[in-house]
């Protein structure tokens, strides 16, 4: 494998993207007529929430998600939590997850790919039913240092215009059960 210099020599550079991303729906591009059903979660939140495993200690967490879109048919996710002391104070940063949401055609079928930076990836499949979406994994690939997650279930809903979520997972040889919930408010957008 090589990489050519050739065909881009002495070409003027190239401007910055042009097209415009945004996560409130009052500015930037309209958001495409497939995304009304998620049109409730585009914005950014900002809460606290709870998690645990049978092998952890409980633990209190804070999280950021934003949900943003360009005008096509998906909608970008971003979220990330860091765990909270008793004093509310940060502790250490905790989980990030990156991905996309994507309405299936005309349908109140949802895909949801994430991606961890802990070496796992997920692909869920599942439906929007009003101010609810609910989804469970359809596969987890995992590289060779990742945890062993087996399975996810997610839902979200937006309840007195709060973002609230929980999420179970199988893993390490557990059966599904609760990781995290959390409770979010609408900051932006
Ligand atoms: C809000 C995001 C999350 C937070 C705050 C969080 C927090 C934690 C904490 C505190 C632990 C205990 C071990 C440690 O301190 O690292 C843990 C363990 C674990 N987490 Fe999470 N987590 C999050 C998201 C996730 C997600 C999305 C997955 C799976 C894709 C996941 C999978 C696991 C696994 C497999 C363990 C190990 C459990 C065991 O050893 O039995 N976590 N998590």
């Amino acid at each position: 494998m090589s990489i050519d210099r050739a065909p881009w020599e002495g070409l003027a550079p190239v401007d910055p993207y042009p097209y415009e991303e945004t996560h409130d729906l009052r500015s930037g591009p309209d958001l495409h007529p497939r995304l009304l059903g998620l049109l409730p979660f585009v914005g950014v939140w900002r809460g606290r929430g709870r998690g645990g495993y049978p092998d952890i200690e409980d633990f209190t967490y804070a999280q950021e998600i934003r949900f943003s879109h360009d005008g096509r048919p998906f909608l970008f996710y971003e979220a990330r939590a860091w765990i909270l002391g008793d004093d509310d104070k940060p502790v250490r940063p905790a989980g990030r997850e990156v991905g996309w949401w994507r309405p299936v055609g005309e349908t109140d079928e949802v895909e949801l790919l994430l991606s961890h930076p802990t070496g796992i990836q997920e692909l869920y499949y599942g439906k929007v039913e009003g101010t609810k979406v609910e989804v469970a994994t359809d596969a987890v690939l995992r590289s060779p240092t990742a945890k062993e997650v087996a399975a996810g279930q997610r839902l979200y809903g937006i309840v007195d215009r709060a973002l609230l979520y929980a999420y179970d997972m199988a893993a390490m040889g557990h059966p599904l059960q609760s990781h995290m919930s959390a409770r979010l408010e609408r900051v932006a957008g």
